[in-house]
Protein backbone atom coordinates (compact mmCIF):
# COMPACT_ATOMS: atom_id res chain seq x y z
CA UNK A 1 0.00 0.00 0.00
CA UNK A 2 1.42 3.50 -0.70
CA UNK A 3 2.22 5.78 2.28
CA UNK A 4 -0.56 8.54 2.31
CA UNK A 5 2.10 11.04 4.04
CA UNK A 6 4.44 10.75 0.97
CA UNK A 7 1.96 11.49 -1.74
CA UNK A 8 2.91 15.48 -2.50
CA UNK A 9 0.04 17.59 -2.32
CA UNK A 10 -0.15 19.76 -5.15
CA UNK A 11 0.51 23.41 -4.18
CA UNK A 12 -1.99 26.10 -6.27
CA UNK A 13 0.03 27.52 -8.89
CA UNK A 14 -0.27 31.14 -7.56
CA UNK A 15 -1.02 31.09 -3.43
CA UNK A 16 -2.83 34.08 -2.65
CA UNK A 17 -0.50 34.24 0.37
CA UNK A 18 3.26 33.14 0.56
CA UNK A 19 6.48 32.89 2.66
CA UNK A 20 8.01 35.69 0.68
CA UNK A 21 11.93 33.22 0.98
CA UNK A 22 9.82 30.99 -1.44
CA UNK A 23 8.91 31.59 -4.88
CA UNK A 24 10.15 34.63 -7.28
CA UNK A 25 10.68 38.33 -5.78
CA UNK A 26 7.55 40.26 -5.29
CA UNK A 27 7.21 42.31 -7.55
CA UNK A 28 5.20 45.38 -5.35
CA UNK A 29 6.60 46.35 -2.04
CA UNK A 30 4.41 48.67 1.23
CA UNK A 31 4.65 51.12 -0.64
CA UNK A 32 3.10 50.41 -4.28
CA UNK A 33 0.25 49.92 -2.32
CA UNK A 34 -2.50 52.40 -2.55
CA UNK A 35 -3.55 54.70 0.62
CA UNK A 36 -6.24 56.69 1.61
CA UNK A 37 -5.01 60.74 1.52
CA UNK A 38 -4.19 61.52 5.47
CA UNK A 39 -2.05 63.84 7.17
CA UNK A 40 1.89 64.58 7.55
CA UNK A 41 3.32 62.60 10.52
CA UNK A 42 -0.20 61.37 12.25
CA UNK A 43 -0.88 59.83 8.80
CA UNK A 44 -4.72 58.56 8.66
CA UNK A 45 -5.10 58.73 12.40
CA UNK A 46 -7.70 61.48 12.56
CA UNK A 47 -9.98 59.80 10.15
CA UNK A 48 -10.44 56.79 11.77
CA UNK A 49 -13.45 57.53 14.74
CA UNK A 50 -13.42 54.59 17.44
CA UNK A 51 -16.76 53.22 17.12
CA UNK A 52 -16.82 53.43 13.15
CA UNK A 53 -13.23 52.74 12.44
CA UNK A 54 -14.56 49.09 10.58
CA UNK A 55 -16.90 51.21 8.50
CA UNK A 56 -13.47 53.71 7.70
CA UNK A 57 -11.86 50.84 6.33
CA UNK A 58 -14.80 49.57 4.72
CA UNK A 59 -15.32 52.34 2.65
CA UNK A 60 -11.75 53.07 1.53
CA UNK A 61 -11.54 49.01 0.42
CA UNK A 62 -14.68 50.56 -2.01
CA UNK A 63 -12.36 52.93 -3.09
CA UNK A 64 -9.01 51.54 -2.82
CA UNK A 65 -9.43 47.97 -3.84
CA UNK A 66 -8.67 44.34 -1.98
CA UNK A 67 -4.93 45.64 -0.76
CA UNK A 68 -4.20 48.77 0.89
CA UNK A 69 -2.29 50.44 3.73
CA UNK A 70 -3.26 53.13 5.89
CA UNK A 71 -0.76 55.01 8.12
CA UNK A 72 -0.99 56.41 11.75
CA UNK A 73 2.45 57.86 13.27
CA UNK A 74 4.35 56.85 10.39
CA UNK A 75 3.10 53.08 11.12
CA UNK A 76 1.63 51.35 8.35
CA UNK A 77 -0.94 49.03 8.56
CA UNK A 78 -2.09 46.76 5.65
CA UNK A 79 -6.19 45.81 4.97
CA UNK A 80 -6.85 42.77 3.09
CA UNK A 81 -10.37 42.35 1.55
CA UNK A 82 -9.91 39.26 -1.14
CA UNK A 83 -11.45 36.71 -0.28
CA UNK A 84 -8.72 34.11 -1.59
CA UNK A 85 -6.50 35.69 0.98
CA UNK A 86 -8.40 35.95 3.79
CA UNK A 87 -9.03 32.14 3.44
CA UNK A 88 -4.78 31.70 2.85
CA UNK A 89 -4.07 34.24 6.16
CA UNK A 90 -6.03 32.83 8.47
CA UNK A 91 -5.45 28.79 7.17
CA UNK A 92 -1.56 29.65 7.47
CA UNK A 93 -1.53 30.26 11.49
CA UNK A 94 0.35 29.83 13.75
CA UNK A 95 3.69 29.17 11.97
CA UNK A 96 3.43 31.74 9.10
CA UNK A 97 0.23 34.22 10.61
CA UNK A 98 0.02 35.25 14.28
CA UNK A 99 -2.96 37.12 15.92
CA UNK A 100 -2.20 41.08 16.11
CA UNK A 101 0.47 41.49 18.56
CA UNK A 102 -1.22 45.13 19.90
CA UNK A 103 -4.60 42.78 20.46
CA UNK A 104 -2.95 39.98 22.20
CA UNK A 105 -0.69 42.28 24.56
CA UNK A 106 -3.99 44.15 25.40
CA UNK A 107 -5.50 41.39 26.54
CA UNK A 108 -2.79 40.22 28.70
CA UNK A 109 -2.02 43.15 30.02
CA UNK A 110 -5.69 43.47 31.19
CA UNK A 111 -6.75 39.42 32.20
CA UNK A 112 -5.06 36.30 32.82
CA UNK A 113 -3.65 35.17 29.13
CA UNK A 114 -5.34 32.58 27.57
CA UNK A 115 -5.91 30.51 24.37
CA UNK A 116 -7.13 34.16 22.36
CA UNK A 117 -3.59 35.69 23.14
CA UNK A 118 -1.27 32.95 23.13
CA UNK A 119 1.17 31.72 19.76
CA UNK A 120 2.70 28.61 18.35
CA UNK A 121 3.23 25.83 20.66
CA UNK A 122 1.75 27.73 23.66
CA UNK A 123 -1.13 28.16 21.38
CA UNK A 124 -1.65 24.67 20.14
CA UNK A 125 -1.34 23.17 23.90
CA UNK A 126 -3.80 26.06 25.36
CA UNK A 127 -6.38 25.20 22.03
CA UNK A 128 -6.02 21.27 22.72
CA UNK A 129 -7.42 22.43 26.52
CA UNK A 130 -10.17 24.64 25.39
CA UNK A 131 -11.53 22.51 22.91
CA UNK A 132 -11.94 19.57 25.41
CA UNK A 133 -14.38 22.09 27.62
CA UNK A 134 -16.11 23.41 24.65
CA UNK A 135 -16.71 19.78 22.87
CA UNK A 136 -20.64 19.03 22.14
CA UNK A 137 -21.14 16.87 24.50
CA UNK A 138 -19.52 19.58 27.56
CA UNK A 139 -22.20 21.61 25.93
CA UNK A 140 -25.28 18.51 26.17
CA UNK A 141 -24.13 17.84 29.81
CA UNK A 142 -24.96 21.47 30.40
CA UNK A 143 -28.31 21.70 28.01
CA UNK A 144 -30.67 21.27 31.43
CA UNK A 145 -28.76 24.46 33.29
CA UNK A 146 -28.77 26.29 29.81
CA UNK A 147 -33.06 25.11 30.15
CA UNK A 148 -33.31 26.55 33.26
CA UNK A 149 -31.47 29.75 32.87
CA UNK A 150 -33.55 30.11 29.68
CA UNK A 151 -36.93 29.35 31.54
CA UNK A 152 -35.80 32.37 34.20
CA UNK A 153 -35.13 34.83 31.05
CA UNK A 154 -38.46 33.98 29.91
CA UNK A 155 -40.62 34.17 32.95
CA UNK A 156 -38.37 37.89 33.65
CA UNK A 157 -39.80 39.13 30.24
CA UNK A 158 -43.97 37.53 30.84
CA UNK A 159 -43.37 39.19 34.18
CA UNK A 160 -42.39 42.65 32.59
CA UNK A 161 -44.95 42.22 29.30
CA UNK A 162 -48.33 41.58 32.00
CA UNK A 163 -46.87 44.35 34.27
CA UNK A 164 -47.26 46.57 31.08
CA UNK A 165 -43.07 47.59 31.71
CA UNK A 166 -40.79 48.16 28.67
CA UNK A 167 -38.59 45.30 28.55
CA UNK A 168 -34.59 46.31 27.80
CA UNK A 169 -34.05 43.32 25.24
CA UNK A 170 -30.65 44.06 24.87
CA UNK A 171 -29.65 44.24 28.68
CA UNK A 172 -31.32 41.27 29.45
CA UNK A 173 -29.51 39.53 26.89
CA UNK A 174 -26.26 40.62 28.08
CA UNK A 175 -27.07 39.69 31.72
CA UNK A 176 -28.43 36.03 30.33
CA UNK A 177 -24.96 35.41 28.28
CA UNK A 178 -23.45 35.98 30.55
CA UNK A 179 -25.48 33.91 32.85
CA UNK A 180 -25.03 31.29 30.58
CA UNK A 181 -21.02 31.51 30.42
CA UNK A 182 -20.07 31.95 33.85
CA UNK A 183 -22.46 28.73 34.42
CA UNK A 184 -20.78 26.78 31.64
CA UNK A 185 -17.20 28.05 32.25
CA UNK A 186 -16.99 27.76 36.12
CA UNK A 187 -20.08 25.86 37.02
CA UNK A 188 -21.43 28.83 39.18
CA UNK A 189 -24.94 30.75 38.80
CA UNK A 190 -24.09 34.55 39.82
CA UNK A 191 -27.27 35.57 38.22
CA UNK A 192 -26.81 39.19 36.61
CA UNK A 193 -30.24 38.97 35.12
CA UNK A 194 -32.05 39.88 38.23
CA UNK A 195 -29.19 41.20 40.28
CA UNK A 196 -28.55 43.84 38.11
CA UNK A 197 -25.38 45.51 40.35
CA UNK A 198 -23.64 41.71 40.61
CA UNK A 199 -19.68 42.93 41.16
CA UNK A 200 -18.31 39.84 39.15
CA UNK A 201 -20.05 41.42 36.33
CA UNK A 202 -19.68 45.29 37.02
CA UNK A 203 -15.93 43.97 37.19
CA UNK A 204 -16.16 42.22 33.91
CA UNK A 205 -17.63 45.47 32.57
CA UNK A 206 -14.83 47.73 33.82
CA UNK A 207 -11.98 45.22 32.18
CA UNK A 208 -13.79 45.00 28.55
CA UNK A 209 -14.22 48.35 28.76
CA UNK A 210 -10.81 49.27 29.20
CA UNK A 211 -9.55 46.46 26.47
CA UNK A 212 -11.84 48.14 23.97
CA UNK A 213 -10.75 51.38 24.92
CA UNK A 214 -7.08 50.68 24.52
CA UNK A 215 -7.70 49.45 21.39
CA UNK A 216 -8.62 52.71 19.41
CA UNK A 217 -5.86 54.34 21.76
CA UNK A 218 -2.70 55.66 19.45
CA UNK A 219 -0.59 55.42 22.60
CA UNK A 220 -0.17 53.10 24.84
CA UNK A 221 0.63 55.47 27.58
CA UNK A 222 -0.58 52.67 30.68
CA UNK A 223 3.08 50.96 29.76
CA UNK A 224 4.23 54.32 31.27
CA UNK A 225 1.82 55.45 33.88
CA UNK A 226 -1.47 54.01 35.30
CA UNK A 227 -4.29 56.11 35.12
CA UNK A 228 -7.33 56.43 37.51
CA UNK A 229 -9.30 53.94 35.09
CA UNK A 230 -5.99 51.76 34.24
CA UNK A 231 -5.99 51.45 38.11
CA UNK A 232 -9.45 51.07 38.41
CA UNK A 233 -9.04 47.96 35.37
CA UNK A 234 -6.33 46.18 37.43
CA UNK A 235 -7.82 45.66 40.36
CA UNK A 236 -11.01 44.26 38.74
CA UNK A 237 -9.18 41.92 36.70
CA UNK A 238 -7.52 40.45 39.96
CA UNK A 239 -10.91 40.33 41.76
CA UNK A 240 -12.02 38.53 38.87
CA UNK A 241 -8.99 36.05 38.97
CA UNK A 242 -9.23 35.31 42.37
CA UNK A 243 -13.51 34.60 42.47
CA UNK A 244 -11.92 32.08 39.36
CA UNK A 245 -9.73 30.79 41.84
CA UNK A 246 -12.35 30.19 44.20
CA UNK A 247 -14.51 28.68 41.23
CA UNK A 248 -11.35 26.11 40.60
CA UNK A 249 -11.33 25.16 43.92
CA UNK A 250 -15.06 24.29 44.32
CA UNK A 251 -15.02 22.33 41.01
CA UNK A 252 -12.14 20.19 42.07
CA UNK A 253 -14.04 19.80 45.59
CA UNK A 254 -16.61 18.25 43.30
CA UNK A 255 -14.92 16.17 41.39
CA UNK A 256 -13.03 14.57 44.69
CA UNK A 257 -16.95 14.08 46.04
CA UNK A 258 -18.10 12.82 42.67
CA UNK A 259 -15.19 10.84 40.56
CA UNK A 260 -17.98 9.98 37.52
CA UNK A 261 -17.39 13.93 36.93
CA UNK A 262 -13.81 12.92 35.26
CA UNK A 263 -15.63 11.11 32.98
CA UNK A 264 -18.63 13.51 32.32
CA UNK A 265 -18.03 16.65 33.34
CA UNK A 266 -21.02 18.59 33.85
CA UNK A 267 -19.30 22.18 32.90
CA UNK A 268 -16.06 23.83 31.28
CA UNK A 269 -14.43 24.28 34.33
CA UNK A 270 -14.90 20.57 35.50
CA UNK A 271 -13.52 19.82 32.05
CA UNK A 272 -10.59 22.16 31.82
CA UNK A 273 -9.81 20.92 35.47
CA UNK A 274 -9.96 17.27 34.39
CA UNK A 275 -7.53 18.11 31.71
CA UNK A 276 -4.97 20.00 33.59
CA UNK A 277 -4.99 16.93 36.51
CA UNK A 278 -4.00 14.73 34.08
CA UNK A 279 -0.58 13.41 34.65
CA UNK A 280 2.23 15.45 32.30
CA UNK A 281 -0.62 17.23 31.09
CA UNK A 282 2.04 20.55 31.17
CA UNK A 283 -1.46 22.91 32.19
CA UNK A 284 -1.03 24.80 35.32
CA UNK A 285 -3.97 26.72 37.14
CA UNK A 286 -3.13 29.61 35.49
CA UNK A 287 -3.91 28.22 32.53
CA UNK A 288 -7.07 27.07 33.39
CA UNK A 289 -8.06 30.67 35.22
CA UNK A 290 -6.62 32.59 31.72
CA UNK A 291 -9.07 30.38 29.45
CA UNK A 292 -11.74 30.19 31.77
CA UNK A 293 -11.53 34.01 31.70
CA UNK A 294 -11.26 33.96 28.12
CA UNK A 295 -14.52 32.21 27.72
CA UNK A 296 -16.48 34.40 29.37
CA UNK A 297 -14.63 37.48 27.63
CA UNK A 298 -15.24 35.70 24.06
CA UNK A 299 -18.37 34.40 24.57
CA UNK A 300 -20.80 37.28 26.08
CA UNK A 301 -21.07 40.11 23.92
CA UNK A 302 -20.53 38.14 20.59
CA UNK A 303 -23.31 35.93 21.54
CA UNK A 304 -25.54 38.52 23.04
CA UNK A 305 -24.91 41.60 19.72
CA UNK A 306 -25.75 38.60 17.49
CA UNK A 307 -28.75 37.95 19.08
CA UNK A 308 -29.69 42.05 19.05
CA UNK A 309 -29.14 42.15 15.54
CA UNK A 310 -31.05 39.48 14.32
CA UNK A 311 -33.96 40.49 16.21
CA UNK A 312 -33.10 44.11 14.51
CA UNK A 313 -34.01 42.35 11.06
CA UNK A 314 -36.42 40.45 12.54
CA UNK A 315 -39.14 43.22 13.50
CA UNK A 316 -37.94 45.03 9.94
CA UNK A 317 -39.03 42.22 7.85
CA UNK A 318 -42.33 40.54 9.72
CA UNK A 319 -42.40 37.79 7.07
CA UNK A 320 -39.54 36.81 8.11
CA UNK A 321 -40.27 37.05 11.97
CA UNK A 322 -43.55 34.73 11.30
CA UNK A 323 -41.66 31.62 9.56
CA UNK A 324 -39.59 31.66 12.37
CA UNK A 325 -42.44 31.46 15.07
CA UNK A 326 -44.23 29.45 12.84
CA UNK A 327 -41.41 26.80 13.17
CA UNK A 328 -40.64 27.40 17.03
CA UNK A 329 -44.46 26.66 17.24
CA UNK A 330 -44.00 23.11 15.31
CA UNK A 331 -40.95 21.91 17.11
CA UNK A 332 -41.44 23.45 20.99
CA UNK A 333 -45.25 22.26 20.80
CA UNK A 334 -46.40 22.80 23.89
CA UNK A 335 -43.24 23.62 25.17
CA UNK A 336 -42.04 27.22 26.06
CA UNK A 337 -38.34 26.29 26.06
CA UNK A 338 -36.11 24.15 24.21
CA UNK A 339 -36.34 21.08 26.25
CA UNK A 340 -34.26 18.75 24.01
CA UNK A 341 -30.69 19.64 22.83
CA UNK A 342 -31.29 16.91 20.04
CA UNK A 343 -34.03 19.75 18.60
CA UNK A 344 -31.57 22.51 18.25
CA UNK A 345 -30.81 20.82 14.70
CA UNK A 346 -34.71 20.83 13.88
CA UNK A 347 -34.84 24.80 13.28
CA UNK A 348 -33.32 24.88 10.06
CA UNK A 349 -35.14 28.65 9.34
CA UNK A 350 -33.89 29.74 12.47
CA UNK A 351 -30.08 28.49 11.62
CA UNK A 352 -30.60 30.74 8.11
CA UNK A 353 -31.72 33.66 9.84
CA UNK A 354 -29.05 33.67 11.91
CA UNK A 355 -26.74 33.04 8.86
CA UNK A 356 -28.22 35.60 7.05
CA UNK A 357 -27.97 38.15 10.03
CA UNK A 358 -24.07 37.49 11.10
CA UNK A 359 -23.30 37.98 6.86
CA UNK A 360 -24.82 41.55 7.17
CA UNK A 361 -23.85 42.28 10.67
CA UNK A 362 -21.15 40.36 12.00
CA UNK A 363 -20.26 41.17 15.68
CA UNK A 364 -16.53 40.86 14.41
CA UNK A 365 -16.46 42.67 11.07
CA UNK A 366 -12.66 42.60 10.59
CA UNK A 367 -9.81 40.83 12.66
CA UNK A 368 -6.38 41.96 13.03
CA UNK A 369 -3.09 39.53 11.67
CA UNK A 370 0.18 39.46 11.56
CA UNK A 371 3.07 37.87 9.66
CA UNK A 372 5.84 36.24 11.78
CA UNK A 373 7.66 36.27 8.58
CA UNK A 374 8.00 38.42 4.97
CA UNK A 375 5.23 37.27 3.05
CA UNK A 376 3.75 38.09 -0.04
CA UNK A 377 -0.14 38.69 -0.44
CA UNK A 378 -0.79 38.03 -4.49
CA UNK A 379 2.36 39.88 -5.40
CA UNK A 380 3.14 42.14 -2.80
CA UNK A 381 5.89 42.27 0.10
CA UNK A 382 4.67 42.38 3.15
CA UNK A 383 7.38 42.47 6.19
CA UNK A 384 6.83 40.27 9.50
CA UNK A 385 5.54 42.25 12.14
CA UNK A 386 2.90 44.44 9.87
CA UNK A 387 -0.37 44.75 11.15
CA UNK A 388 -2.94 43.19 8.60
CA UNK A 389 -6.41 44.43 8.94
CA UNK A 390 -8.80 41.54 7.28
CA UNK A 391 -12.13 42.57 6.25
CA UNK A 392 -14.18 39.24 6.96
CA UNK A 393 -17.44 40.97 6.27
CA UNK A 394 -16.74 43.30 3.72
CA UNK A 395 -14.48 40.28 1.50
CA UNK A 396 -18.13 38.56 1.37
CA UNK A 397 -19.62 42.03 -0.14
CA UNK A 398 -16.67 42.04 -2.43
CA UNK A 399 -16.90 38.80 -3.67
CA UNK A 400 -20.06 36.59 -3.62
CA UNK A 401 -22.74 34.59 -5.90
CA UNK A 402 -25.71 35.83 -3.97
CA UNK A 403 -29.04 37.70 -5.56
CA UNK A 404 -29.68 41.15 -4.14
CA UNK A 405 -26.84 40.52 -2.04
CA UNK A 406 -27.87 43.61 0.38
CA UNK A 407 -31.23 42.45 1.49
CA UNK A 408 -31.77 40.41 4.28
CA UNK A 409 -33.00 37.37 2.77
CA UNK A 410 -32.65 33.81 5.40
CA UNK A 411 -34.79 31.92 2.45
CA UNK A 412 -30.97 32.09 0.06
CA UNK A 413 -29.66 29.85 2.79
CA UNK A 414 -32.08 27.00 2.85
CA UNK A 415 -31.68 23.67 0.50
CA UNK A 416 -33.10 24.20 -3.11
CA UNK A 417 -33.83 27.91 -2.92
CA UNK A 418 -30.93 29.39 -4.60
CA UNK A 419 -28.77 27.29 -6.80
CA UNK A 420 -25.00 26.97 -4.97
CA UNK A 421 -24.97 26.35 -1.65
CA UNK A 422 -22.14 24.47 -1.11
CA UNK A 423 -20.09 26.71 -3.66
CA UNK A 424 -16.77 28.30 -1.60
CA UNK A 425 -17.82 31.71 -2.29
CA UNK A 426 -21.02 31.39 -0.30
CA UNK A 427 -18.74 30.76 2.62
CA UNK A 428 -18.69 33.37 5.55
CA UNK A 429 -16.67 34.16 8.51
CA UNK A 430 -18.35 35.27 11.01
CA UNK A 431 -16.45 32.63 13.44
CA UNK A 432 -13.27 33.55 11.98
CA UNK A 433 -11.51 30.79 9.86
CA UNK A 434 -8.39 27.94 9.61
CA UNK A 435 -7.28 26.27 12.85
CA UNK A 436 -8.32 29.03 15.13
CA UNK A 437 -11.96 29.02 14.02
CA UNK A 438 -13.92 29.98 17.32
CA UNK A 439 -14.15 27.01 19.73
CA UNK A 440 -17.71 28.40 20.72
CA UNK A 441 -19.30 27.81 17.95
CA UNK A 442 -21.04 25.19 18.92
CA UNK A 443 -22.39 26.68 22.10
CA UNK A 444 -23.10 30.10 20.89
CA UNK A 445 -25.18 28.20 18.00
CA UNK A 446 -27.15 26.66 20.99
CA UNK A 447 -27.15 30.08 23.12
CA UNK A 448 -28.93 31.77 19.90
CA UNK A 449 -31.24 28.83 18.92
CA UNK A 450 -32.59 28.32 22.42
CA UNK A 451 -33.02 32.16 23.37
CA UNK A 452 -34.67 33.27 19.71
CA UNK A 453 -36.94 30.09 19.75
CA UNK A 454 -38.33 30.67 23.27
CA UNK A 455 -38.90 34.38 22.03
CA UNK A 456 -40.47 33.51 18.89
CA UNK A 457 -42.49 30.81 20.95
CA UNK A 458 -44.50 33.27 23.32
CA UNK A 459 -43.95 36.79 22.29
CA UNK A 460 -44.33 39.21 18.69
CA UNK A 461 -41.14 41.26 18.05
CA UNK A 462 -42.29 44.71 17.18
CA UNK A 463 -40.45 47.31 15.92
CA UNK A 464 -40.27 50.49 18.48
CA UNK A 465 -41.66 53.23 16.33
CA UNK A 466 -40.04 55.59 19.11
CA UNK A 467 -36.49 54.49 18.36
CA UNK A 468 -33.60 56.26 17.52
CA UNK A 469 -31.86 55.14 14.34
CA UNK A 470 -29.81 52.05 15.00
CA UNK A 471 -25.85 52.33 14.45
CA UNK A 472 -23.07 49.90 14.19
CA UNK A 473 -20.78 50.87 17.07
CA UNK A 474 -16.98 48.84 17.18
CA UNK A 475 -16.13 48.57 20.71
CA UNK A 476 -14.59 44.90 21.09
CA UNK A 477 -17.52 43.60 19.28
CA UNK A 478 -20.12 45.00 17.04
CA UNK A 479 -22.72 46.32 19.02
CA UNK A 480 -26.16 47.87 17.87
CA UNK A 481 -26.42 51.46 19.52
CA UNK A 482 -29.91 50.98 20.35
CA UNK A 483 -32.23 47.94 20.22
CA UNK A 484 -35.71 48.92 18.63
CA UNK A 485 -37.25 46.67 19.41
CA UNK A 486 -40.38 45.76 21.84
CA UNK A 487 -41.33 42.41 22.94
CA UNK A 488 -45.94 41.62 23.44
CA UNK A 489 -46.97 38.27 24.85
CA UNK A 490 -48.57 36.10 22.15
CA UNK A 491 -52.26 35.36 23.41
C1 LIG B 1 -22.18 34.35 18.08
C2 LIG B 1 -21.21 34.17 18.96
C3 LIG B 1 -19.75 34.17 18.62
C4 LIG B 1 -19.09 34.70 17.54
C5 LIG B 1 -19.69 35.42 16.34
C6 LIG B 1 -17.67 34.43 17.73
C7 LIG B 1 -16.69 34.80 16.84
C8 LIG B 1 -15.34 34.54 17.03
C9 LIG B 1 -14.30 34.94 16.11
C10 LIG B 1 -14.50 35.72 14.82
C11 LIG B 1 -13.13 34.50 16.62
C12 LIG B 1 -11.74 34.66 16.00
C13 LIG B 1 -11.49 33.39 15.22
C14 LIG B 1 -10.20 33.39 14.42
O1 LIG B 1 -9.18 33.92 14.91
O2 LIG B 1 -10.21 32.86 13.29
C15 LIG B 1 -13.40 33.81 17.86
C16 LIG B 1 -12.44 33.23 18.67
C17 LIG B 1 -12.71 32.64 19.87
N1 LIG B 1 -13.96 32.43 20.43
FE1 LIG B 1 -15.74 32.96 19.63
N2 LIG B 1 -17.50 33.76 18.91
C18 LIG B 1 -18.74 33.58 19.49
C19 LIG B 1 -19.01 32.94 20.69
C20 LIG B 1 -18.07 32.31 21.48
C21 LIG B 1 -18.38 31.57 22.71
C22 LIG B 1 -19.79 31.35 23.26
C23 LIG B 1 -17.18 31.16 23.21
C24 LIG B 1 -16.89 30.34 24.46
C25 LIG B 1 -17.61 30.28 25.50
C26 LIG B 1 -16.13 31.61 22.31
C27 LIG B 1 -14.79 31.38 22.49
C28 LIG B 1 -13.79 31.79 21.64
C29 LIG B 1 -12.38 31.58 21.88
C30 LIG B 1 -11.76 30.89 23.10
C31 LIG B 1 -11.69 32.11 20.77
C32 LIG B 1 -10.18 32.13 20.54
C33 LIG B 1 -9.77 30.92 19.70
C34 LIG B 1 -8.27 30.84 19.37
O3 LIG B 1 -7.60 31.88 19.35
O4 LIG B 1 -7.79 29.73 19.10
N3 LIG B 1 -16.71 32.30 21.29
N4 LIG B 1 -14.77 33.84 18.08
Amino acid sequence: MMDRARIPVPLPLHPAVRPAAEGPPAARRLGDLPQPKGEPVIGNMRQLDGVRFHRTLENWARDLGPLYRFTVLNRTMVVASSRPALTALMRERPDLIRRGSRTSDMMEEAITPGVFSAEGEDWRQQRKLVMRALTPEVVHNFYPTLVALTERLRLRWVAAAEAGRRIDVLRDLKAWTLDVTIGLAMGHDIDTLQNEHNPLQRDIETVFERIARRLTTPVPYWRLFRLAVDRESDAAAQRISDAVAGFIASARARIAANPALRAKPSNMLEALVVARDEPGSGFSDQAVIGNAITMVFAGEDTTSNTIGWLLDFLVRHPECSAAVTREADAVLGADKVLQDYRLLDSLPYLDAALREGMRLKPVAPFMILEPVADIVIDDTLIPAGTPIFTLLRHSFERDNTLAQPELFRPERWLEGSETGADDPARKLFPFGGGPRFCPGRYLAMAEMKIAVSMLARQFTPVLDPAAPPVEERFTFTMTPSVLPVLLQLRR
